[in-house]
């Protein structure tokens, strides 16, 4: 079942086209990597998904239907986002940080407990978020967006500035939730990326340039000659 569809999206700043003409689809359960050199489009295109900052042309569907382009409305959808740095309160607690997110119901801190576990973060539950390291942050941006309880996820550079360790710890929780969720991760970590993803989208310039699985991109040529010039 496709649970995200661009159709034709087209994003200009002065002068640069930032994503050109962008369509595909995502079906329910997918793991799908967005690669690109800097500069291509890749968190522009999140941002317009995410309903961050309006197209100039195009449409963004969710589950079929056409969205508005505002984020509470998109999130209201079901699609989280984290983000290339981590838009946390460094001054609250870890615990704190997670019931920020509007959640009906009287169970939230039960939620935010036991998403700390999941997420091997219980531990430090009282400890303020701009102690946590680089990787920790991350860790729990991912598990605060999870408490609206997201049916899609799109993440940029979750693995960036991440110790090892830690991601794979990110890289095991997304293989959990994977087929329950649906993942669109911006990754410029290759390794990761290429070991992850069902499917991968490789943008250049602000056009998808090539799709398809890992193994068809690391065969294609095009690939090589964006990432290696030659
Ligand atoms: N708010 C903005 N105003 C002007 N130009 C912008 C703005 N946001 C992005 N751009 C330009 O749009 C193009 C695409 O940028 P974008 O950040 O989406 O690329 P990216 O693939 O995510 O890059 P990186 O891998 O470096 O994060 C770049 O030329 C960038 O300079």
């Amino acid at each position: 079942m496709e649970v995200l569809r661009v159709s034709n999206l087209v994003k200009r700043f002065e002068g640069v086209v930032a994503v050109n003409n962008v369509s595909f689809s995502v079906e329910k359960g997918e793991v799908v990597g967005i690669i690109g050199p800097n500069g291509s489009g890749k968190t522009t295109l999140l941002n317009l998904i995410s309903g961050l900052i309006r197209p100039d042309d195009g449409k963004v569907y969710i589950k079929g239907e056409a969205v508005d382009p505002k984020p509470h409305e998109i999130a209201l959808r079901g699609v989280g986002r984290t983000f290339q740095i981590p838009k946390l309160f460094h001054t609250m607690t870890v615990l704190e940080n997670m019931l920020v997110p509007v959640v009906e119901g009287e169970d939230k801190g039960k939620k935010a407990e036991e998403l700390l576990k999941f997420f091997e973060l219980y531990h430090l539950k009282d400890e303020l978020a701009g102690n946590l390291s680089g990787g920790q942050q991350k860790l729990l941006e991912i598990a605060r967006v999870m408490m609206l309880d997201p049916s899609i996820l799109l993440m940029d550079e979750p693995f960036a500035g991440v110790h090892h360790k830690i991601v794979r710890r990110i890289v095991d929780h997304i293989k959990k939730l994977r087929g329950e969720k649906t993942f669109l991760i911006v990754s410029h970590d290759m390794h990761t990326i290429f070991g992850l993803c069902d499917r991968m989208l490789v943008m250049n310039e602000g056009k998808v340039l090539a799709e398809g699985t890992p193994e068809e991109i690391r065969r294609s040529k095009e690939i090589i000659k964006i990432y290696l010039g030659v």
